[in-house]
């Protein structure tokens, strides 16, 4: 059973808390988590100048995901950062080459999910998760979420990401601060529900 991981990272926490997702799918027996990057759409001198060459290089190796990939996968898991409380551009660019699939109801009854990063607490987080949905269901698929059994997200005794509607972190004004543990339990948590979820739709 195949976990696809979509994700779009400029500065590394998505890419961080994508590996946690991963971790988390590999937990349940007999699922593969398989980590992809979206195309990338800025000219790099645009991303020279957002600080995004050098950060970008530590994610290099992972394949572009494809189209077709999606279709082969029991379950997606997109992760974004948020973009004025929205999915990134990148993110947004590769769903709309999804047409084909949706006339084919190639995603329908897949389970999806999606995680998020933004620099500030209460930047966007969740209307970047909940407005991410519109495609899952648009494609038929089966939202997952994270659920409150995932206590970490209860925790007000630190700065924290993470709701019902899925794994987040918070990376700061200037990307200074790296997901944590807490956000990366919350990632890995996510990550192996999916997985456990895919395994029961396909029974
Ligand atoms: C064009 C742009 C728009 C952004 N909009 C928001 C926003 O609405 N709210 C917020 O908290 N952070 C915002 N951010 C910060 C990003 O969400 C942050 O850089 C990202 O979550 C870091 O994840 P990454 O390291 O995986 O790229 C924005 C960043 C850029 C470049």
């Amino acid at each position: 059973m195949k976990v696809l991981i979509p994700f779009y990272s400029m500065y590394g926490h998505i890419y961080r808390m994508a590996e946690a997702v991963a971790e988390g799918v590999r937990e349940v027996s007999g699922a593969e988590a398989v980590l992809r990057r979206v195309p990338e759409t800025l000219p790099t001198d645009v991303l020279q100048k957002m600080g995004a060459v050098e950060p970008q290089k530590a994610f290099a190796h992972i394949p572009v995901c494809t189209v077709d990939e999606l279709a082969a996968a029991d379950a997606i898991i997109f992760g974004t950062p948020t973009r004025f409380g929205n999915m990134c551009g990148q993110m947004r660019q590769f769903l709309d080459a999804t047409g084909g699939l949706w006339v084919k109801g190639g995603l329908v009854g897949k389970a999806g999910g999606v995680f998020t990063s933004s620099a500030t607490q209460h930047g966007g987080q969740e209307s970047t998760i909940l407005t991410f949905h519109t495609f899952l269901l648009h494609q038929g698929m089966v939202l997952v979420g994270l659920p409150y059994a995932f206590a970490g997200q209860m925790r007000i005794d630190e700065i924290t990401g993470g709701s019902p509607y899925g794994a987040s972190t918070i990376a700061g004004g200037q990307g200074e601060r790296l997901p944590s543990e807490n956000e990366l339990a919350g990632a890995r948590y996510q990550g192996k529900y999916i997985a456990e979820i895919a395994a029961k739709l396909k029974g």
